[in-house]
């Protein structure tokens, strides 16, 4: 098997005691690329951990070696500051008295070789808040102090940007719109991210890969494609099994898009034109049939084969669906219908998909 080249991954074992919590890894190790999702219940110690990765926390035992360079090596620890890590917090945590500019300003004048004006202003530009330049902290929405912080984030050129529950304290639609400049901003500038969330839904719009945490611990580390195919997985809520699709978006008219999935062109709202956009389906939103079925209001359909079954609430089964371009889909079904319609693991069957279920 090949080895990931050491200088594209992050890698180490960290310990740490606070008060009564231990943070005590395990080691690791992930590509250092796109977005890396932490996840766990409320005190499992996420926050710790990338607080300890960014170097904010004092002795910190063992190591840790971020794109080939060593940050910690037992009692050899590398300040903060030398570390290049953005840190976005819940809280944007900006300095109240300035204004925006200041803030940003603040920032470039501590990027290593200095920031000028013109890329302030880039960069505001890019986080859509050009218009907010002269406004004071205090006068700004959650989600706008969260854009400047991301901005100061990346004024300082970072190799790594971290992120603490960036989204936690906005309503839905701020939310929206930062899940969307996350997403294009760890695209667009090749920028690994390392993104704390308890949320399902955040992870699986934004993350490549998942680190899992137990008690101070990091249990497995996963490709989003794999966590989201075990039956019991963590991500799962109270709704049921979900899947995630990607495929290309294009526009097809106002409020819809067209996606091509598997071969298969799919109709859906509220989706942007994009390369790589996202649907999440829940196992109850998806449907089997024999045939493609003539008249029926679910018209999303694709051909899949059935990998496996798995148990699911009471009278319920669900189905383990495979496309041939190897992405994964759960279909819920009663077990009335499984012994109506006879399947198998291994046959091809239609699975159709309830356009409302879907979200980006
Ligand atoms: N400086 C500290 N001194 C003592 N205990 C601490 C300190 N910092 C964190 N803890 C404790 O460590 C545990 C892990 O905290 P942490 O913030 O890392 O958890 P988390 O998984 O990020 O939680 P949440 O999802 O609620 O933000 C908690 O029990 C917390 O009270």
């Amino acid at each position: 098997m090949m080895q990931e080249p050491s200088d594209a991954a992050v890698r180490g074992e960290l310990a740490v005691r606070l008060g009564a919590f231990t943070l005590n890894t395990g080691t690791f190790s992930w590509p250092l690329d796109g977005i890396t999702a932490i996840f766990g219940r409320s005190g499992c110690g996420k926050s710790t951990l990338l607080r300890a990765i960014a170097g904010l926390i004092p002795r910190v035992h063992g190591r840790l070696e971020v794109g080939g360079v060593v940050w910690l090596d037992g009692a050899r620890q590398t300040p903060p500051m030398a570390r290049n890590v953005g840190y976005v917090f819940q809280d944007a945590a900006l300095f109240p008295h300035l204004t925006v500019r200041g803030n940003l300003e603040f920032a470039a004048r501590r990027a290593p070789g200095g920031v000028d004006a013109a890329a302030v202003q880039a960069q505001a530009e890019a986080v859509g808040i050009a218009h907010l330049l002269e406004r004071r902290i205090g006068a700004l929405s959650g989600g706008e102090k969260q854009r400047v912080a991301i901005a100061r984030a990346l004024l300082s050129r970072p190799r790594l940007l971290l992120l603490d529950e960036p989204l936690a304290a906005l309503d839905w639609r701020a939310k929206d719109d930062l899940l969307e400049l996350i997403a294009e901003l760890a695209q667009s500038r090749s920028l690994p991210m390392l993104l704390v969330s308890h949320a399902p839904e955040e992870i699986e719009r934004l993350a490549q890969r998942v680190v899992f945490m137990d008690a101070g611990r990091i249990l497995r580390v996963e490709p989003l494609a794999d966590a989201l195919m075990r039956a019991d997985s963590p991500l799962f809520d109270r709704l049921g099994p979900v899947a995630v699709l990607e495929g290309q978006a294009s526009t097809l008219a106002e409020g819809l898009a067209q996606l091509h999935i598997d071969g298969s062109l799919l109709t859906f709202p509220g989706i942007a034109a994009s390369p790589r956009a996202r649907l999440r389906v829940y196992a109850r939103d998806v449907a089997l049939a024999r045939r493609v079925p003539a008249d029926i209001s679910m018209l999303n359909h694709l051909p899949a084969r059935i990998c496996s079954f798995a148990e699911s609430r009471r009278g319920h089964v669900l189905v383990r669906l495979c496309l041939a371009d190897g992405q994964g889909l759960w279909s819920e079904i009663t077990e009335t219908a499984l012994a109506a319609l006879q399947l198998r693991e291994n046959e091809t069957v239609i699975a159709l998909i309830k356009a409302a279920s879907v979200e980006r």
